[in-house]
């Protein structure tokens, strides 16, 4: 694009002329607005090369027309411009609502021109006026394109192209989609933050009402100063949308004022703690991808002390799925309040489960039964979690509802097919996206069969999925595992009431029982504590305390790896919590020396293998790491992550095709290097154990992903001695 036009010349269609120039400074800008005060500013702020009087003037040449008026204008605009229109002239729009420029747009001509491309970008501000203009307004924020099927592709890309060059990330909708979803999530809030200011502003008492209003209501009406034209216009461009929102508003609140006028202090507790569970899980969806964080980690650490880890994420997935389909109630405490288990957690809400919780780790489930799950409104969202996708995709393959299965970008990559393919020979029916991947879409009513499935790789997920599904099926389900997996699902199963046997390597049930509400003691997740076994274990003078973890002998296998290099770890206080076994563990600094891991360790202890090749790094010769080609499926490629990390910090690594082979020393002094993490939490925590014992500062990019499995990362880094700090660049 050489020349852009920008009807309506305020904050929208001002901040996207600054981003476009500050990158492009040969890029023409004409515009048109109605103030003359306005044509001025655009000019005076260099925002503008010209501003005509006319409409017809301000669009003549441009390649690109943007619409930012008031969205009822657009009709008026369109009629105005269309004599003076060429063919190759591409119209689009920021409006909020797109429905009504549908139709404002076929009122004009008949139809929606193909080169008209609706967009609307979600950036706005309650400030208003082409002096609010930012050239950063748009940085890593989400504009949506709504086009048909007769939208020219050219059109569309190059509008997306615009705005992609304004620092945006272009997502694509549906028109009603859109204007539905829009007016809960925007138009809404903006109503509701309009009606309580008048309202108060009207009450008796309003001047010390506003002099005292504090925090909580600056943020919930700071929307309510917002450009009332626009709104006005959106709310009735909206209007269907609007009240169906509003209706639905207006039933809570009339449900929460029954419950503040009974007093009912639980029933509120409760509500609230849902909406607080749900808004902090889906608040993590809002920010795109393109606002990341870094750390920027300096050497040393003391790794003393007494630390409790969070708990374990394998068993708290499963707490909630069992408990859900339980009969009774199921108390668990010990939860992981990290983002994958909250995407479990949120689902069966979703399913129509009712969940207290999270609070302090704590959560209530009121199981619904084998049968009792209900179908979702929408599909149901897994972020980050292979977890979440696969063992669901084996509990829903028996429902009788249809129900689709999405995550983040990292999810999308990971093969579907190893759950797929057996739960498909079960009889259930499941659609992958091509490349066997995420989305995965199960359709309702398939009638399943038990079947027996040799596992053709170690993994408990599928093992999991399998006989997830076979609670479902006729007859008998077992799986033979090569090497023994993590075995949760199988001793939760017990501790719920459902016999499950183990003989050998193969686990059996049969479907058609039942489970009964328990309560669950999550103990600390080993896989997190690992971390911290690793470093202290590399830092001299270190002597640190895990406390509470769980230590599964089919988890275990960081503790045997370590141990083999020499390390220095104790186990205390050993003793069982609700069937699982749970320990203290005491590590101290010690020399370490390379080994060549054995391969029968690998699964026990695959989520931990990315920092045993920190250690591996620190240790006096070399280590070999075979057998573990699962690395490269979890949520980066974590063989080739691992080993670009230490080559950036000099540590000549090579990548097998099955693991890496990592050359050590005991004096290692790791070069200062900036590390990407592939949306990977193991990895980035790896390489900020790793910045430790680095020269200067190591940058670890993208860090916000170990919110998935360890919220509390960074807090008890830095209780550690760790050095570390935000950066956005
Ligand atoms: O069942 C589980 O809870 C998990 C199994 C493992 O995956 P695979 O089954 O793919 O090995 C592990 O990597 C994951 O973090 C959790
Ligand atoms: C592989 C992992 O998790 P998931 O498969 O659940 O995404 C992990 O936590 O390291």
């Amino acid at each position: 694009m050489r020349h852009l036009s920008i009807v309506g010349f305020g904050l929208i269609g001002g901040s996207l002329a600054a981003a476009l120039r500050a990158r492009q400074p040969d890029l023409v800008v004409t515009g048109f607005a109605r103030s003359a005060e306005t044509r001025r500013q655009a000019l005076e702020l260099g925002l503008a090369d010209a501003m005509p009087d006319t409409l017809a003037e301000a669009i003549e040449g441009a390649d690109i027309i943007l619409l930012a008026t008031p969205v009822l204008s657009f009709e008026t605009v369109l009629a105005a411009i269309r004599p003076h229109l060429t063919p190759s002239q591409i119209i689009t729009d920021a409006g909020s609502v797109k429905g009504s420029v549908v139709d404002a747009a076929c009122r004009v001509f008949g139809e929606l021109p193909p080169r008209f491309v609706l967009g609307h970008p979600i950036a706005g501000s309650e400030n208003s006026g082409v002096t609010a203009a930012r050239a950063d307004l748009y940085q890593g924020r989400r504009v949506l394109l709504t086009p048909d099927q007769h939208t020219d592709p050219d059109a569309q890309a190059s509008v997306a192209q615009m705005w992609r060059d304004a620092g945006a990330q272009v997502e694509w909708l549906g028109v009603e989609e859109h204007d539905q979803i829009l007016a809960a999530t925007s138009h809404l809030p903006h109503l509701l933050a309009f009606s309580l200011v008048d309202t108060l502003a009207h009450e008796d008492r309003h001047l010390d009402i506003f002099r005292y209003a504090a925090g909580g209501f600056r943020d919930f009406t700071r929307i309510a100063a917002s450009d009332p034209v626009m709104w006005r216009d959106i709310f009735i461009a909206n209007r269907t949308a609007m009240l169906t929102q509003i209706d639905a508003f207006a039933d809570g609140l009339a449900a929460l004022r029954a419950e503040v006028d009974r007093a009912d202090g639980r029933a509120m507790q409760t509500r609230f703690a849902r909406a607080k569970s749900a808004r902090d899980f889906f608040t993590q969806l809002q920010e795109p991808q393109t606002m990341s964080k870094h750390w920027q980690v300096t050497a040393g650490a003391t790794m003393q002390g007494t630390i409790r880890v969070p708990g374990d994420k394998s068993m708290s997935h499963r707490s909630i799925m069992l408990g859900a389909i339980a009969e009774g109630t199921t108390e668990v405490s010990g939860f992981l309040e990290g983002e994958d288990a909250l995407a479990t957690l949120q689902c069966f809400r979703d399913m129509g489960v009712q969940i207290d919780g999270p609070v302090d780790g704590r959560v209530t489930i009121h199981g619904v039964g084998m049968h009792g799950l209900r179908a979702p409104k929408d599909r149901l969202w897994m972020g980050n979690s292979g977890t979440s996708i696969r063992l669901l995709s084996g509990l829903l393959a028996g429902q009788s509802f249809d129900v689709t299965l999405q995550g983040d970008d990292s999810l999308a990559k990971r093969p579907m097919k190893r759950v797929s393919d057996p739960l498909a020979r079960m009889g259930a029916v499941i659609e992958t996206a091509e490349g066997g991947t995420p989305p995965l879409t199960l359709r309702g009513g398939a009638p399943l069969k038990g079947i027996h499935y040799d596992m053709p790789m170690a993994s408990a997920q599928v093992k999991s999925a399998v006989l997830l599904a076979g609670l479902f099926a006729d007859g008998e389900t077992s799986v033979t595992e090569p090497a023994p997996t993590r075995d949760h699902t199988e001793n939760m199963l017990n501790g719920f009431g459902y016999k499950v046997e183990r003989d050998g390597a193969t686990a059996r049930l049969v479907g058609g029982g039942r489970l009964t509400a328990c309560d669950i003691e999550v103990p600390a997740d080993i896989s997190s504590a690992a971390f911290f076994l690793v470093a202290a274990s590399i830092t001299p003078g270190a002597d640190l305390t895990l406390t509470h973890v769980g230590v599964n002998p089919t988890r275990t296998g960081i503790i045997d790896i370590l141990l083999l290099m020499g390390a220095n770890i104790e186990r205390l206080n050993e003793h069982t919590v609700g069937g699982e076994p749970v320990a203290d563990l005491r590590v101290r600094y010690a020399p370490l020396k390379g080994i060549h891991i054995p391969e029968a360790l690998v699964p026990l202890a695959i989520d931990e293998l990315p920092v045993t090749m920190i250690a591996a790094a620190c240790a006096e010769g070399d280590t070999l790491i075979t057998g573990a080609e699962e690395l490269r499926v979890k949520e980066s490629d974590r063989i080739q992550a691992m080993v670009d990390g230490l080559n950036a910090l000099g540590v000549a690594a090579e990548a097998r095709d099955d693991g890496a082979l990592i050359p050590g020393s005991l004096d290692r002094v790791f070069a200062d290097a900036a590390i990407q993490t592939h949306m990977d939490h193991r990895i980035a925590m790896s390489f900020v154990i790793a910045a430790t014992r680095a020269s200067g500062t190591v940058v670890v990019r993208d860090i916000e992903h170990v919110a998935t499995s360890f919220p509390n990362f960074k807090a008890l880094c830095m209780g550690l001695g760790v050095k570390l700090s935000e950066t956005s660049h």
